[in-house]
């Protein structure tokens, strides 16, 4: 492994901010780069935090604290085959957080929610959606893989990220961009998730892990041999860099070392 991940440790009233400052970084560097910021999300508690950090006022006014949602396309690292208004559904959860709050003046993000056409076909959802990605992408045959310019994950307690669950089969899929599981650990059991190099391929990657439930789990994806091997871990072990923990202090508290400054 190169540089490696960044681990953030921040007291209740920072964390937002630091990863509102965080994003709006990688907004421009992506505006710069395209013209548009393709970002994937994945539920839990993730989205909430998110809506906390994007809908707080600009603190400066400036050009670069500015969340710009017209360049922004919002996908799903992972989603619940339920109907989208379905109280497990991710999209339902980042709709009522943070879409249903952007104020009706600003511009609004373009999202791309799964086709609830395939409820009932996991495997064809997971198709259906790795097609919305070719056609948003570019054509497969010439783009490898998508690059999405971030992507926002979750921490389980088992060290679980997107639906890519430890020792499961799917961690090991090298060809198909998005997957589908009938056998999540964590229920609902039927979902679609990004692939680990989809994952990995990502410009940036952000996980946001907070509370002391988090505590043992962190612990082990940065201080043991074990913890690397969960798919957390092989996020950060694949990816370096380019991975950034935002973290709070109870989720922290046991592991050794971590980064107490800030991105700003
Ligand atoms: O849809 C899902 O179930 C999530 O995408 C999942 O990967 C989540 O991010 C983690 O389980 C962490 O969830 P919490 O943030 O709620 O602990």
């Amino acid at each position: 492994m190169g540089r490696p991940p960044n681990l953030y440790s921040f007291s209740d009233a920072d964390l937002a901010p630091n990863l509102r400052k965080y994003i709006l970084d990688q907004q421009t560097e992506a505006v710069k780069r395209h013209e548009v910021f393709r970002i994937a999300v994945s539920g839990g508690s993730l989205p909430k935090t998110l809506a906390k950090a994007l809908l707080a006022p600009s603190s400066s006014g400036s050009e670069e604290d500015k969340v710009d949602f017209s360049k922004w396309e919002i996908f799903y690292a992972d989603e619940r085959c339920v109907p989208l208004d379905h109280e497990d559904s991710n999209h339902k959860l980042v709709r009522e957080e943070l879409l249903e709050k952007i104020p009706k003046e600003m511009a609004q993000p373009k999202v791309y929610p799964v086709d609830e056409k395939y409820l009932d076909d996991a495997q064809e959802m997971a198709d259906q959606y790795e097609k919305t990605l070719v056609n948003v992408f570019a054509a497969r045959d010439s783009v490898k893989l998508p690059l999405f310019d971030l992507i926002l994950l979750g921490c389980g307690p088992d060290g679980h990220t997107c639906s890519l669950f430890p020792d499961h089969p799917l961690l090991r899929e090298a060809d198909a961009w998005v997957l589908s599981i009938a056998d999540s650990p964590k229920p609902p059991a039927k979902r679609i998730t990004l692939s680990l190099p989809v994952v990995l391929h990502g410009a940036k990657i952000g996980f946001v892990a907070t509370g002391g439930g988090k505590k043992d789990i962190l612990k082990k994806i940065f201080e043991t041999e074990e913890g690397s091997k969960l798919p957390c871990g092989l996020v950060n072990e694949g990816a370096g860099e380019k991975v950034s923990w935002f973290c709070d202090q109870a989720a922290t508290e046991d592991v050794s070392f971590p980064r107490r400054g800030s991105v700003i």
